[in-house]
């Protein structure tokens, strides 16, 4: 009947959209086993416009958008009227438990107020020496591998999440995760794969349960995480192992909170904050421990895939990629003329190569690509570019039901040639060169991209990533030159939870980027 319901009451039959292939599964199974992230968004945009209809499973019609007014509105202008979708909520309690990425509406609230302070601009700077100093430490490992064998492949990406876990552990909790070190590295094996273990290729059946939980009553959710399949059983192993590594880490943390004074890592700040909390709005034992598995979970391979993709561009682009190099030394020179050694935050902003080219990367390959969401409340959402509707007429803006779906294309927002010019389907940096971006909707928390989403539930830790990438770019391209492995690998962006790097035909070799890696001259 809910189903039933949520057709007739919410139609968008007036929308042009693709039909779907079958009432059961909808577009969900086409959607969720692309080829590539973009494939099926990219070509129904250049067939219906901005805007369109697609069907999810038993027929429930969603509205799916990469128009920037909508963007702006669902996601800056409308606080918490267009949460997660059930089930995608539930996907993130089993990966990171009741913590901020699964919370909703006021619980959310709670948390991120708490969670905020931590992340301050101010608060971040202060971990620049952290992030070079690892960021040296995997440059050393490299150079021990990349002198005795010139040109070797190296799976890059492997290296990148290794140095980030070592990164958010210490910056969040002050934890040596020993991850470059390959040191109790259980945890960053779990993670290792875990996109291609727990959601690639997903079986036509477990992508259709998953969307049952939509249906559920409250009291079962918590057993779902007992569905008996190889996939959750991974999610149950890494959530196991997690729990047993910073259970203990977290116990030492919550000490004595005087002790907490003068202490920069994240988890001691939130301590702290969680403490001048009036008790009724402080969070629990359970939800701070939630926390360290959502920044652990979301703040490693996330910066480490974005990193990976800029390498692989700049394999491709060797020009952009020496003028980078040119521009990092020069910056160097400047800081040891001055007497200095490191790079301060302002030289890593001066570098305009270097950020537009991770500027353009994040646009390029954004790695959480579509956010779905639900409308709590009826609505109107304005559109900037009108659309056609089934009937012929011009559609200025789209009303809104209580429960309607919508799924926000963050890929193909970030590819509009009315936002990013006739190119926006090629990587080219210096297209930051020229923007006017007071001239675009105002979307997104950096460089008016969608990649970090926005709103109540932006990245909140963009700034953090950001950094960290300037600080990670400019020790790599000063060191090392990337190029194209001899033996060609045809590398697919594989839509499995975010977006990985796969070889095509190559799914044994799990999650890899290989670059050719060699000193630079
Ligand atoms: C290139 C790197 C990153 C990208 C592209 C990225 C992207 C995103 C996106 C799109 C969301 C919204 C997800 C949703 O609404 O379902 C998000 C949320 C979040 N991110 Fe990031 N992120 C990155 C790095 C980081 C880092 C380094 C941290 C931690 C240090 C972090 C922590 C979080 C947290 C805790 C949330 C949940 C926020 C909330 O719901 O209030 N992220 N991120």
């Amino acid at each position: 009947l809910t189903v039933v319901f949520r057709r007739r009451y919410r139609s968008l039959s007036y929308i042009r959209g693709p039909s779907p292939p079958s009432w059961l599964f909808g577009h969900d199974i086409a959607f969720l086993r692309q080829q590539e992230v973009g494939e099926k968004d990219f070509k129904w945009m250049k067939e219906y416009g901005v805007t369109w209809r697609i069907t999810s499973h038993f027929g429930t019609q969603v509205l799916m958008t990469a128009d920037p007014k909508a963007m702006q509105h669902v996601f800056h202008k409308s606080g918490y009227n267009y949460v997660k979708r059930r089930d995608h909520a539930e996907m993130s309690r089993m990966f990171t438990g009741p913590g901020i990425i699964s919370a909703q509406g006021e619980v959310h609230q709670r948390h991120r107020k708490i969670m905020n302070p931590a992340f301050s601009a101010p608060q971040l700077r202060t971990f620049l020496t952290l992030f070079q100093d690892i960021g040296i430490k995997m440059c050393d490992k490299w150079k021990g591998e990349v002198l005795d064998a010139p040109d070797k492949t190296v799976y890059v990406n492997k290296w990148l999440a290794r140095t980030t876990l070592d990164i958010i552990g210490e910056a969040a909790f002050a934890y040596d995760y020993g991850a470059l070190d390959q040191r109790n590295d259980r945890l960053s094996k779990v993670y290792s794969n875990i996109f291609v273990k727990t959601t690639l290729h997903s079986s036509k059946w477990l992508i259709l349960w998953r969307s049952m939980w939509n249906y559920f009553p409250d009291a079962l959710m918590p057993y779902i995480k007992y569905t008996p399949t190889k996939e959750h059983r991974h999610i149950r192993h890494a959530t196991r192992i997690f729990q047993e590594v910073v259970g203990q880490v977290f116990d030492d943390l919550t000490g004595d909170v005087s002790e907490k004074e003068g202490k920069k890592d994240v988890m001691s700040i939130l301590v702290k904050a969680n403490a001048s909390e009036d008790p009724k709005s402080q969070l629990s034992y359970t939800e701070m421990t939630a926390q360290m598995q959502s920044l652990t979970f979301a703040g490693h391979e996330t910066t480490a895939s974005t990193l990976s993709w800029m390498l692989w561009e700049l394999a491709k682009h060797p020009d952009y990629q020496a003028k980078m190099r040119a521009e990092i030394r020069a910056t160097r020179s400047a800081v040891l003329a001055r007497g200095d050694t490191s790079f301060t935050i302002d030289d890593l902003d001066s570098m305009t190569s270097v950020l537009n080219a991770i500027k353009e990367t994040l646009r390029f390959h954004p790695i959480v690509f579509n956010l779905w969401r639900e409308a709590v409340n009826d609505d109107v959402i304005p559109l900037s570019e009108p659309i056609i509707s089934a009937t012929g007429e011009t559609i200025h803006s789209i009303p809104i039901r209580a429960g309607q779906w919508l799924s926000m294309s963050i890929c193909s927002y970030n590819r509009l040639p009315q936002v990013w010019g006739e190119d926006a389907d090629s990587w080219n940096p210096d297209r930051f060169l020229d923007i006017d971006q007071t001239k675009q909707v105002r979307v997104g928390v950096f460089a008016n991209l969608m990649t970090f989403s926005a709103g109540v539930r932006g990245c909140i830790g963009w700034r953090f990533s950001l950094i960290e990438m300037q600080a990670l770019a400019a020790e790599l391209l000063e060191r090392f030159e990337f190029g194209l492995p001899k033996e060609h690998y045809e590398i697919v962006r594989v839509p499995a939870g975010l977006m990985i790097p796969l070889v095509k035909d190559r799914l044994e070799l799990g999650s890899v980027m290989p670059l050719q890696v060699s000193m630079a001259q």
